[in-house]
Formats: C-alpha cells, structure tokens, sequence
C-alpha cells in the first residue's frame, strides 16, 4: 500500500498511519479519511509529546536571543526519538519547555496527553524520568542516599527503591552504593544521573545527553535498554545526543537547527532519501539545503509555505522528489512524515482505529495518572517533603564548612563583639608636665603630697588620683616636649600644672569671687588633648573631670567641708532605665544580635538555593514534581530549626556569659530574633531569586549588609541622621525589630509597648514582603 502525506481540507498535513522503527518495518496502513483538522490536531497532542508553534527566546524584546522559532515536533508512544542538532541551537531549551522547567513564549506543548505543569497531568512529576545534561546530583550523598532521595520523591516505597536500586547498579554497572556521588568518576557520575531517570519507571523519559563521558561497551548497553523498554510500546524515550551515529538506533529522529527541525523520521528513511551512510552527512546536507533557503538565523523567516508542521519531511523538502516515497521492506523503511505509534499501529492492523477510542485510552491514561496522585498525593507530598527535609539537613551535616558557618560563626561574632567592643581604653599615654616639682629622669620619684587637709604639692595629689589602668602617665620636662610627644603620636594629651599650682588653688577656693585673673590661670590644670579620635579624646575628658571632682571631693571631707561643694549643681538621680555608667555593649547587643541571625540566613538561605539551581538539582526536584512550595517549605522548616539554634547560642552566650543586660521577657526576645532570622531567610530567597551566580548573590547580600547595619540604628542612634534618611531608616527591616529589641533588653518593656510591638509587626511585614518579591520574580523568570 501506498504512503501518502495528504492535507486535509483545512490544509493541516494529515499524517499516514503507518509505524515507525527499526523494529517494526514495512507496514503500511492506510489511516481512514480524516475530514476535521481537529482530529488530526487531537490525535497528534495524544502522542508522548506534541510541540506546536513553539516560539521561544531569551533576553529583553529589544534584543531577543530566538531559540525555538515556529518549532513543531511530535514524538509517537513507545518510540525513541533522537533529538539532534549542533550545540547551543536549542535543544535543551525545547526539552526544558516540554518538561515544564521554562514556559514558551507562544505555542503549545501537549505531553502525555496533556499540558505540562497542568492538575493530574503528572508533568512534571513522575510519569517523566529526565536526565539534565549537568550532573545534578548531591556530591554528599552516598549512591544509596541519593536513590532514596528521588525514590521518595517519585513516591516509591523503601522496598521498591531498593529493590530499583540492585537493578540499576547492577544494569550501569555502578560501584558500591555506599560510595559518595563527589567521590565517583564523572562517567560513574552520569551513570547514577541516568539511574535517577530510571528509577520510578516512567512513561516517558527525557535524557539530555546521556552517553557523554560513557565508554562505548556502557553507551551500547544503555542504547539496548531504551530500545528493550520501549519495545511494549508503553514507554517513550526522547534523547538528546553529540554521537549522531548512535541516534541510528531511535526509532525517529529529529534534526534542528536555527530553532527548527530540518527533518523528524525514522533514521533509515533519512539515510536512504538522502543517499547518505551517515547521518552526520543528512545533517549536512540539510543545513546546507536550509542555508540556501535562507531559514537561518532562528526566525525561519526564509521557509516555505510547505513546512505546515514545520516537522520538514523529507518530501516537502522538495529534495528532488515531489512524489510521496514509498520505501521498500529491505531498506527498513517505513515511511514519511508519520509519527504513529506502535499502539497506534497495533490497532491500525486490527482495523480498529478510532479516534474516539484514543480518546478514551488517553483519557484513561491522563486519569490513571491522576487516579495515581490522587489516591497518594497526601503521602507522596509527605514523602517529598520527609525527602527533602533529610536532603537539606544531610546535606549540612556532610558539609564540615556549612555547620562550622552555621554554629561556630555566630558563637564566634558573640565572643569578639563582646570583647572587642565597648570596653574602656586602656594604657592611654599622657605626657605631664609639672613644673610644681623637679623633674627627675622622666619619673616623679619625688613628688610628695600629704594626705588630709593639707595644702603641699596637690599637683602630685591629683596626679595620684589619676586612674592608672586607662591613662598610663609619663613625664616630660616642659610644655614643649609633652606637646611634642602629642604631635608625634606618643601621647594622647599633655597635661601641665603650673609652678605655684597648690597656692592658687587654694586662693582660688579662699577667694571665690574676688580671686584674679593671674591666681585663676595659675590654679588651671592644662590639658592639650589629641581628639582625632573621638572615643578615646571623650574618655579622657571624662577621665580627668572625674578625677578632679574625686580629688576636690577627697579634699573638701578632709578639710571637714561639705563634699557635694565639688559637685556639678545638676544632679544626675538614678536613672529610670540603665544606669549612670552607660555601657556601649549594651545599646549595641540588640542590634547586633538581630543583624548576626538576620544576616546568617541571608547568606545560608541564598546560598543554598542558587548552588542547588546552578547545579541543575532544583530543576531535576521540580521535573520530578516538586513544587516550589515544596521546596520553600522545606527550606522554612529547615532554617527554622539552625534558627533556633543560632539564636540559643547567639542569647546565651551574650546574656549568660557576657552578661549583656536583658531585663524583658526571653521569651518575647528569642521570638523576635527568630522572626529576624525568617526575614533574613525571605531575603535570602529574593537574592535567590533575581540572581543567577553565587557571586552576584554574594554581592548583592554584602552589598547590603553595611546600609543596613548603618541605617538601621545598631551602631548609632537613628536620632543622629538627617530627617530623610532617617525616615528611610524606619523603613529598613532591622530598625525597628532593634529598637523593639532594645526597649526590651534595656528597658524591661513588654509587648503591650508600640515600640516592642511595631519591631513585631515589621518584621512580619518584611517577611511578607520579601516573600511576595521572590514569587513575582520567580513568575517572571519562568517565562
Ligand atoms: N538561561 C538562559 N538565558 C539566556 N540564554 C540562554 C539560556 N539558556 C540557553 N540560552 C541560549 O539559548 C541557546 C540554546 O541553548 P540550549 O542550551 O538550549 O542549546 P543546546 O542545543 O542544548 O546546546 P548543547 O548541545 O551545547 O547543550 C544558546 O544560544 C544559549 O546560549
């Protein structure tokens, strides 16, 4: 019988119903009259795959980057196809569309009978076994581990997983299944990848360069296995290859090129039409013939009319034969521009074929699926979470550098911020210059005073009072050489006492009013201070106040005087929070201890999620049902945990052994620094988001660690900057979570207070926040 492309009366290519594969040869059946193009369009979308009008294109509109232009594929049941074409032209990009990792721009994909990433179609999920062209495997876990983690997730049951398990290490050839993936060659690599694919069985497997790094024995056997498990018609295998010749093995194959497919047949038709004995030279051959008719350049603007499917049959090529070709049962060839299944065919031979009973079959098979998930899916969304939750924190327990950053780096910020910071200087050089005494070898060895009230030497008396673990006192002979010593950095002030310094303090004192200008210089105690360097210049001043008040104090009770004469008059009572020595450890440690767990799950949580992507692993979990939310949620969970853990450590080593004040209530305190870290998780996930590379997101996350720290009022009172930044500050998820912390650390307030609440309330508002961002980014990025 005779093969025909016929078009029917809406012009759509009616396609021959014959078989195709090197299996199956020399049958020919002639289809019944189609009349309605639906049925033509309906039987092809219920083959394993059908690809209509599929455009799509990378980049901005401005500048697209087309990949897939006009491209029509149909891909029968039970067939291996071999999808060829030379590197970067798109054929991973069609796969990913076809598995429902990316969306197209226009057209459409049925797989499996239905719309991929659609309810009860099962893609992606396990009706799929695909094989990604990265590794994407977990290089912590053991061959065994990583069967259990896809075995989980494809909803198997531990017996039937390692039941799996024997046969695949077996069938590749595998070494021991205890043997970490990092630890195995790249070919025992892509082996395990390709067992993966395999594990759960699937309808239709999707392998993308599977045989690259494969020795040639192990390439052959694989090749044996695809044609093996679709020869009851029942699996489907689309497969992506460099080694052209090997694809003479797939039942069709599918030439692209410039974003379309030059040919899709069965691999002998190609050869004997083109007069080729490789298919590297069809190849050639039809990308030289595509050239000439100016279809480069991925738009097809240059095809013709013929190319209704676009799937360029070797007739509408017009390659010198305009007839429908018949091929003889020798040559193995079955036809053109088919893509009927074996099932198909089956039926054909029994006269039986019915549209409607396809329909129904599919139908049945869409609904055995969806029967399938739905009958497990409360167990298998259990399995896939119980999968990755293990995943995420085996991964962190294998990894000695992940658990040193998760536990010992929060500890160790705690240690050095508490010692490092907020403590008095000390050793701080002063150069005196006291001209009361003699000045002998840089040492006041004579510098007698007495004690009581006595009036000798009081120079040496203050001197004394001169607290020496801050300020370490050195002597110089004269104003010049103390000052000297200032400019050049060996002193942080000189401080010069006149030579009749006792008598007129005591004038002074005696006088009170009447006392002149000369007795007033004379009783002065000179300070020349280096104040580059703010802390260390006010405690001095402090310092040497204090020590004046003491001193004038000391003296006033020996004389029998009343003391508080040497006070300030204003009184400084007890304070109604903190106390009269306020420690600068304390108004930091709230911030601090917000922006260390805030800023730790940033970078996990980052971090985490893009190695994950840019290994392929989060595709390879969502391609094998996954959902994002699945893995959000594991995300949470597992943060939520080292959470709690950072912030046991980070609390107890700032309240318990650095002794940092906390008056409120620790509950309300841990609850608040674990909300922190769940916002800084939520950060994480936008950097995730919007960044490709780790270094953009390590970028992007130090990037906005100092504004934050600076604007948030950790170091310095949000009162100090200028209104607009200021107002900008409130807004910053760490400002008003460390004001809320503070008012409860230093304060003792409750929850009752705006300003304990408000850090509350914001901090959920972040988390939110940054959760929306991250799900309208990821929305975006799919397209
Ligand atoms: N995420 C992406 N963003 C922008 N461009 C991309 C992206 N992924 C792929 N491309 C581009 O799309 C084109 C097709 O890439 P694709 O990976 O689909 O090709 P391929 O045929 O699978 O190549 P190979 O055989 O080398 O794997 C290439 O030009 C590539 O640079």
């Amino acid at each position: 019988s005779d093969l025909r492309i016929e078009n029917n009366t809406m012009g759509e290519r009616v396609e021959p119903t014959t078989v195709s594969g090197p299996d199956l040869v020399g049958v020919n059946v002639e289809r019944p009259p189609v009349t309605h193009q639906n049925s033509s369009l309906w039987n092809k979308r219920q083959q394993a795959v059908c690809v209509r009008h599929a455009y799509k294109h990378y980049g901005s509109k401005k500048n697209p980057n087309h990949v897939l232009s006009d491209l029509n594929m149909t891909v029968g049941k039970g067939t291996i196809y071999g999808l060829l074409g030379a590197s970067g032209c798109g054929k991973t990009t069609l796969l990913s569309c076809i598995v429902g990792r990316r969306r197209m721009n226009s057209g459409e994909i049925w797989v499996l009978g239905g719309r991929p990433g659609t309810r009860g179609s099962g893609v992606p999920g396990k009706r799929v076994g695909y094989m990604p062209q990265e590794i994407a495997l977990y290089g912590e876990f053991s061959i065994k581990e990583t069967m259990m983690y896809f075995g989980w997730i494809f909803g198997m049951n531990t017996p039937e997983i390692m039941d799996r398990l024997r046969f695949l290490l077996n069938f590749l050839d595998l070494p021991s299944q205890n043997r970490l993936v990092k630890n195995l060659s790249g070919g025992q690599q892509r082996r395990v990848s390709f067992a993966v694919a395999l594990m759960h069985d699937p309808e239709l497997l999707i392998l993308d360069e599977p045989t690259v790094g494969v020795d040639p024995l192990l390439r052959q056997s694989i090749w044996n296995h695809l044609v093996q498990i679709t020869k009851d018609g029942n699996k489907t295998v689309i497969i992506t290859t460099h080694y052209i010749e090997e694809a003479r093995q797939a039942h069709t194959i599918g030439l692209m090129r410039s974003g379309k497919l030059l040919a899709e047949e069965a691999p002998h038709v190609l050869l004997s039409m083109y007069g080729c004995t490789s298919l590297e030279d069809v190849f050639l051959k039809l990308s030289r013939k595509q050239q000439i008719g100016g279809g480069g350049g991925g738009g097809g603007g240059g095809q013709t009319d013929n190319n209704i499917s676009n799937n360029i049959s070797l007739a509408t090529l017009n390659w010198g034969k305009k007839e429908p070709i018949s091929v003889t049962q020798e040559s193995g060839v079955v036809g053109l521009g088919f893509h009927q299944s074996k099932e198909v065919l089956v039926q054909d031979s029994n006269g039986h074929l019915d549209f409607a009973g396809k329909a129904s079959s599919a139908k049945h098979g869409i609904q055995e699926a969806c029967e399938d998930c739905g009958n497990c899916s409360e167990w298998t969304t259990t399995g896939k979470i119980r999968a990755l939750l293990q995943k995420n924190f085996l991964r962190m327990w294998r990894n000695v550098g992940v658990m040193l950053f998760i536990f010992a780096l929060p500890v160790m910020q705690v240690i050095l911020f508490c010692l490092a910071i907020g403590g008095d200087p000390k050793g701080l050089k002063l150069a005196i210059v006291n001209h009361e005494v003699g000045y002998f070898n840089q040492t006041y060895l004579d510098c007698p005073y007495e004690v009581g009230c006595k009036f000798s030497n009081l120079s040496c008396r203050y001197i004394e009072a001169v607290n020496t673990s801050t300020i370490s006192k050195t002597f110089y002979p004269d104003i010049e050489s103390a000052k000297h010593a200032v400019a050049r950095g060996e002193a942080w002030g000189a401080m010069y006492f006149t030579e009749n310094f006792t008598d007129a303090l005591v004038a002074r004192i005696a006088l009170g009013k009447e006392a002149d200008e000369e007795t007033l210089d004379s009783s002065e105690i000179r300070v020349w201070l280096d104040m580059s360097n703010q802390q260390i210049g006010i405690i001095l001043q402090r310092d040497l106040q204090l020590t004046y008040q003491n001193f004038t104090k000391d003296l006033l009770r020996d004389c029998d005087q009343n003391e508080g004469l040497a006070e300030v008059p204003i009184s400084f009572k007890k304070p109604i929070y903190g106390s009269n020595q306020p420690s600068f450890t304390d108004f930091v440690a709230p911030g601090v201890i917000l922006t260390i767990v805030f800023f730790l799950a940033v970078a996990l949580t980052s971090s985490a999620l893009i190695i994950e992507r840019m290994e392929g692993l989060l595709d390879r979990s969502w391609v094998a049902g996954v959902s994002p939310g699945e893995i959000l949620f594991s995300h949470v969970v597992t943060q939520f945990v080292v959470m709690c853990g950072q912030t046991a450590l980070v609390l107890i080593f700032m309240i318990l052994v650095f002794q940092v004040e906390c008056k409120g209530d620790i509950i309300f305190v841990v609850a608040l620094t674990i909300l922190q870290g769940l916002c800084g998780m939520c950060f994480g996930f936008v950097i995730s988001a919007i960044c490709e590379l780790e270094r953009n997101a390590i970028q992007l996350a130090l990037g906005s660690f100092y504004p934050t720290l600076l604007l948030s009022g950790v170091i310095w009172p949000i009162e100090g900057m200028p209104t607009i930044l200021r107002y900008i500050s409130t807004f910053l998820p760490l400002t008003l979570a460390t004001t809320s912390l503070r008012a409860m650390m230093t304060r003792g307030w409750s929850l009752l207070e705006p300003d304990v609440y408000y850090g509350f309330i914001a901090t959920m508002v972040w988390i939110v926040l940054f959760l929306t961002i991250s799900l309208i980014v990821l929305k975006m990025k799919r397209g």
